[in-house]
């Protein structure tokens, strides 16, 4: 109950410094659904019971960088034993904007690899058609094997946008790894999904 009243607040704060519903999700890492269910709790209105979600708060290892090294070091094993099935190399890392630049730089560094941050375009931008960009301060893409890296997958359209991008830009995406999955799928787009913890409901 106190990890929902923290949610609840922590809701609350985040509204009031500006943030809309999706940005909100995004930094609890919980669906939309959920947050319009605390914003409405916040309020004591009546609810509809508790949508099904589950909220990420990995903090303890993103305060740290010997963590998020050590961290980066397991999903680097994880994502060499899916490139030696398909006899492949990392030549690129791409980093998902924020959350997963942090772990990709540790990756690309132990990998030897080159390292690409993707910017996300806004939720308003993406409805539009325009998606997200590669940034020319990083290494390029085209042509390359590259790993995909995110803190969570909770819908999991991050990943489908970034993985669909990349293959516009004629790059070979091959494996997506994550802190934790939320959606539980093995792949998206026919390339395979790694995580370290994966969330499977019961119900
Ligand atoms: O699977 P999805 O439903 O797409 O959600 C997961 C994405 O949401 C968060 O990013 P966000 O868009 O908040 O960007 P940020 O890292 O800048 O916070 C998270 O870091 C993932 O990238």
């Amino acid at each position: 109950m106190k990890d929902i009243e923290d949610l609840i607040q922590k809701a609350v704060e985040l509204q009031s410094n500006g943030l809309i519903t999706a940005q909100i999700a995004d930094e609890l890492n919980i669906s939309r659904e959920t947050v319009v269910w605390l914003l409405t709790r916040s309020k004591k209105e009546e609810t509809t019971p508790a949508p099904k979600d589950i909220s990420v708060n990995w903090s303890s290892i993103g305060k740290s960088a010997k963590r998020l090294h050590n961290v980066s070091l397991a999903l680097c094993d994880m994502v060499l034993e899916t490139m030696e099935k398909i006899n492949a190399e990392v030549d690129v890392v791409v980093g998902i904007a924020a959350n997963g630049i942090p772990l990709a730089s540790m990756m690309a560094y132990e990998l030897d690899a080159d390292l690409a941050i993707y910017h996300r375009k806004g939720q308003e931008s993406v409805k539009t058609g325009h998606r997200g960009i590669i940034s020319r301060n990083f290494g390029s893409v085209a042509g390359k094997n590259c790993i995909i890296v995110d803190d969570v997958i909770t819908t999991g359209s991050t990943s489908t946008e970034v993985i669909e991008q990349l293959k516009e830009m004629d790059a070979k995406p091959r494996v997506v790894v994550v802190l934790v999955d939320k959606k539980g799928v093995d792949t998206m787009h026919n390339v395979p999904i790694q995580s370290l913890v994966r969330i499977a409901r019961l119900d």
